[in-house]
Parts: C-alpha cells; sequence; structure tokens
C-alpha cells in the first residue's frame, strides 16, 4: 500500500488528500454505523494512522458529536500528513492513561495500521488492552492495532474490533486467521486512489470468490458425452478404509465430471458396491494394481490419498499414479507418504510429467514440510513457499483455505462455516477438485472453485451436516452459479 500511496502522489493526488478520504470514510462508517452514539473516543498513534484518526476526530465533531483524542506519543513529535491532521483538530488532546472510555459510547483504534513493526508493549499494549476491556464498540481503522496487516498475525496485544474500515484493497490480515477475527466487519473504503496507482503493487493474493474463477468454470456442451466432461479415476481404500475414497468420488461426480471410477481391490469394491450407482467401480489386478486402467487415454485425472494407507502397496500405486502422468489430485496419507521429504514429491510429480494439486490441511503440510518453513512465516507465503517447492498448486485448508501455485498467484477463502471442520469434509473437497480438473480447468481456477464450492455446500447443508450431505447440496450451489453474474 506504501507504493500505491506513493503511485497515487506521482499521479497528482496527494498524501493529503488520501489521508483527509481516510478519515472521511470513518467517520462516515462511525456515524452510519452507530447512530446513537454520541460521544466518541478516538486512539490516535504517532503514525499516519492516528493522522486518519485526527481528520475522523474533526468530521465527528463538525457532525456535532463530541469527541475526544487520546494520542499515543506528542503531538509535536508527529510528522507529514500526520502533522497536518493533528494541526487541523482545535482542540486538545489527553494522555492515554486519561483516555475516557467510560464516558465513551464509540471507540476508535486509529493507533497503528500498516507501519506496525514490533508487537506492542509499554503505554501502547496498556491502551489496547484497556480498549478491549472497556466493552465499548470499537471501530478500527485500516487495521485493528497489534495486527500484522500481511500475516493476520498478532504477536502482542491487539485490539478486538466489531469494525474495521480498511482503504482500497483488503490485506491478507483481514482474510487469515487469527486476524480475520480481530477485525469483526470489514468495510472497505476507496479514498479517491487514482486508476493508475494500483497497478504499482503486486498483488499478494485474491479473495476466493466466483469472480475469480467462474470465467474458467466448465460449462458443459450441448454436443458433449460423458467422457468429454472427464473421466476421474479414484484409489479406494482397503477393505475398511473405503469411506473416504468414495465420499471424493461422488463429490467428483457431483462436480461435474463425466464419470468417476473408484479403482482398488475386490474386497473394498464390494464395499463400494453396496453404496454407490453412478461411481463406477474397477477391479486392479494384484499385479499390475491401476497402471492398465490409468493408461486408457481418457482418463486425464486421478485421485490418490483419502483413506490409501501409508504401505508399501499404497506407495507402489501411488507412484503408477505419477508413471501415468495427467492431472493428479493427492490428499491425505500421500503427505505420510512423503512426510519431511516434500523435494521428492516434486521430483515424482515432475517426473511424471503430472500437473499435480495437493490439499493438505495445517498438520498435514507440517508432516510434509518437517523443518523447512520460517517459523514466522504467514500461512499465505507458506503455500506459496510449499508450491515453489514442489511444483504443484497447494491448497493450505482451514477456516482461511489458502490456494497457491507455483508462479505466485494465491487466493484466500472466507466463506467455509466453522462446521464444514468435520470428519471427511477434506475428501469431499479433493474430489470436487478432480471433478473440476478433469473438465479441464486451470489448477488454480480449480481449486480456487472446489474450495469455493465445498463452503457453500457445507452453508447449504446447514448446522448438523455431515461429509455426506455435501456432494448433493452442491447441486443447490452450481444452480445459484448459474444464476449470479459471471
Ligand atoms: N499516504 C499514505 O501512506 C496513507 C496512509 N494511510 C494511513 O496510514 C497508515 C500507515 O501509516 P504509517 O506508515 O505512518 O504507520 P502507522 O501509523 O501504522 O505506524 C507507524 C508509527 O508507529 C510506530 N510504531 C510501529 N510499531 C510500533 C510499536 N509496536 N510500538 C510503538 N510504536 C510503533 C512507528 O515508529 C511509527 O511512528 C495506514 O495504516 C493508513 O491508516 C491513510 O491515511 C491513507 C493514505
Ligand atoms: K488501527
Amino acid at each position: 500500500m506504501a507504493k500505491v500511496d506513493a503511485a497515487a502522489v506521482t499521479l497528482g493526488v496527494s498524501g493529503e488528500t488520501l489521508m483527509e478520504n481516510a478519515g472521511a470514510a470513518v467517520a462516515d462508517i462511525a456515524a452510519r454505523r452507530w447512530r446513537d452514539a454520541r460521544r466518541v473516543l478516538v486512539l490516535a498513534g504517532p503514525g499516519n494512522n492516528g493522522g486518519d484518526g485526527f481528520v475522523a476526530a474533526r468530521r465527528l465533531l463538525a457532525a456535532g458529536h463530541e469527541v475526544r483524542v487520546a494520542l499515543l506519543g506528542e503531538r509535536a513529535a508527529l510528522k507529514g500528513d500526520a502533522a497536518g491532521a493533528a494541526a487541523r483538530w482545535d482542540d486538545g488532546v489527553v494522555e492515554p492513561s486519561d483516555a475516557p472510555f467510560d464516558w465513551a459510547e464509540l471507540v476508535i483504534d486509529a493507533l497503528f495500521g500498516a507501519g506496525l513493526s514490533r508487537p506492542l508493549d509499554g503505554p501502547a499494549a496498556a491502551l489496547v488492552m484497556a480498549a478491549n476491556a472497556s466493552g465499548k464498540p470499537i471501530l478500527a481503522v485500516d487495521v485493528p492495532s497489534g495486527l500484522d496487516g500481511a500475516s493476520g498475525r498478532a504477536v502482542g496485544p491487539c485490539v478486538e474490533a466489531d469494525v474495521t474500515v480498511t482503504f482500497i484493497r483488503r490485506k491478507p490480515g483481514h482474510l487469515l486467521l487469527p486476524g480475520r477475527t480481530l477485525c469483526g466487519e470489514v468495510v472497505v473504503a476507496d479514498i479517491g486512489q487514482p486508476d493508475g496507482a494500483l497497478s504499482a503493487a503486486k498483488v499478494a493474493a485474491r479473495l476466493n470468490r466466483p469472480e475469480l474463477w467462474r470465467a474458467a468454470f466448465p460449462e458443459p456442451r450441448i454436443d458433449g458425452h460423458k467422457y468429454s466432461r472427464g473421466h476421474v479415476a479414484v484409489w479406494s481404500g482397503p477393505l475398511l478404509a473405503t469411506g473416504a475414497s468414495r465420499l471424493a468420488a461422488t463429490a467428483a461426480l457431483r462436480a461435474g465430471a463425466g464419470a468417476v471410477t473408484l479403482v482398488g481391490p475386490r474386497p473394498a469394491l464390494k464395499i463400494h458396491a453396496a453404496h454407490v450407482t453412478a461411481v463406477m467401480l474397477r477391479e486392479a489386478d494384484q499385479k499390475a494394481g491401476w497402471a492398465p486402467f490409468l493408461a486408457d487415454r481418457r482418463i486425464g485425472t486421478w485421485l490418490f490419498g483419502p483413506g490409501a494407507g501409508t504401505d508399501e502397496e499404497a506407495c507402489g500405486i501411488l507412484d503408477q499414479g505419477f508413471s501415468a502422468g495427467g492431472r493428479a489430485v493427492l490428499d491425505a496419507d500421500v503427505f505420510t507418504i512423503f512426510g519431511g521429504r516434500p523435494e521428492e514429491l516434486g521430483a515424482a510429480i515432475e517426473d511424471g510429467g503430472c500437473e499435480a494439486v495437493l490439499t493438505p490441511h495445517e498438520g498435514e503440510f507440517a508432516r510434509l514440510m518437517g523443518e523447512r518453513m520460517r517459523p514466522d512465516a504467514s500461512k499465505l507465503e507458506r503455500a506459496l513457499a510449499a508450491s515453489a517447492l514442489i511444483g504443484a498448486t497447494v491448497v493450505l485448508k482451514g477456516p482461511d483455505t489458502v490456494v497457491a501455485t507455483p508462479d505466485g498467484c494465491a487466493s484466500i477463502a472466507d466463506n467455509a462455516p466453522a462446521f464444514l471442520a468435520t470428519a471427511g469434509a477434506g475428501d469431499v473437497l479433493a474430489g470436487i477438485c478432480a471433478g473440476l480438473l478433469a473438465q479441464g480447468m486451470p489448477a488454480f481456477e480449480a481449486a480456487s472453485a472446489a474450495v469455493w464450492l465445498h463452503g457453500e455446500a457445507a452453508r447449504e447443508a446447514g448446522r448438523g451436516m455431515i461429509a455426506d450431505d455435501l456432494p448433493l447440496a452442491l447441486r443447490s450451489v452450481l444452480g445459484r452459479l448459474d444464476d449470479g453474474p459471471s
């Protein structure tokens, strides 16, 4: 954002104007969201975030509110645009220790924004803790103070906001946990930045919404047939572990793959046969495994991992997948098989000429990556680093699922309900992803769409849902996708 701000200035919009617009947006949202709040306490910090606070204070006062400003640091020490904004605040300021929380009906947190450079301590930490303890509604400017907007981390004390007003675009920290829960509702305000200013910055990640991938979403063609809509082969778990692969296979079919086949040993197929109808079954020869089946040229996509096991036989089947090439979704037991050996997983994918999507949750990710990640790396950075290292699209699952590609594209999802964290849900996600890949959707778009659809299907199924409910719930989600803007 510093680059965008600098570009805006070069393009003729001054920092002062940007700050005035930022403060105005804060004042406007404060007045609209808390109509009955007459007494507003602004907590202003030593940088430009504090400058936004002074602008908001002046505007709220002019609109008839009673306003007090508690300033962290010396008024004379303010610099640049913040000094200018403070100079246009005609009233005095109070010491942080005298901040009148009891008096206030609304607290505006303008202590620290993008310039936070270390965990809060001393008077800043005390002020943040007092704000949280006050029980008063808090409107945060840009990010709740104490939150790192790039990572979503709060190492020290952090404001717990009800609403956060940020400028121009969301930052990763508004979406990644715990940041998302500390922000409350996030409102994005334009501050009059010129059009060209945004191109000064590299986009770190995009919010996972249909707009991101809708144009690449497969549309069934009237002259198509089931094989032109893609055929997914799913490796079945053994006799007593068939559920996971069956969930994945069913989900792949619901996601629109033309055909899905569960491949595995006969005893396991007998269990599947009692459950599935549209999903096909194919026995894997004890010696030849599923290699002959994958060699069938109509099978472009295979899925391995859910319930697969980690024994020698499972490893052999996985190797056969790599050798077959094509598009692969790798989940669950793959991350145990390649635990601590991500480079070897990358080599296997590359040697096979596969295009792979990996779908680990945090535990599986840690198992796979071993000690390779910087301990302070954000979830976004970790997913991107793993993706680049392995040469595959990585779906790092959780309430803030990140999809990352080796060339640096990323999406962050925020639509999964808490109750989606349930047994088997991950298998369904892997299946949806395979179903979309089989239809030719590019990996980043397919993975991002799968994550979003999965979250929406859970919302659709509602509380009390189990993984078995998700594939069916996809029907209405997909139906709505057809109605919405493309
Ligand atoms: N032109 C711009 O750059 C614009 C910036 N805007 C606002 O400016 C903010 C960024 O301003 P700044 O870059 O000045 O940064 P901040 O205002 O977030 O904070 C920087 C100040 O805090 C101090 N500081 C950092 N971490 C600290 C800690 N842990 N304990 C104590 N002091 C600490 C720094 O020494 C510096 O004085 C944005 O978040 C946004 O609110 C908006 O006004 C829009 C325009
Ligand atoms: K803030």
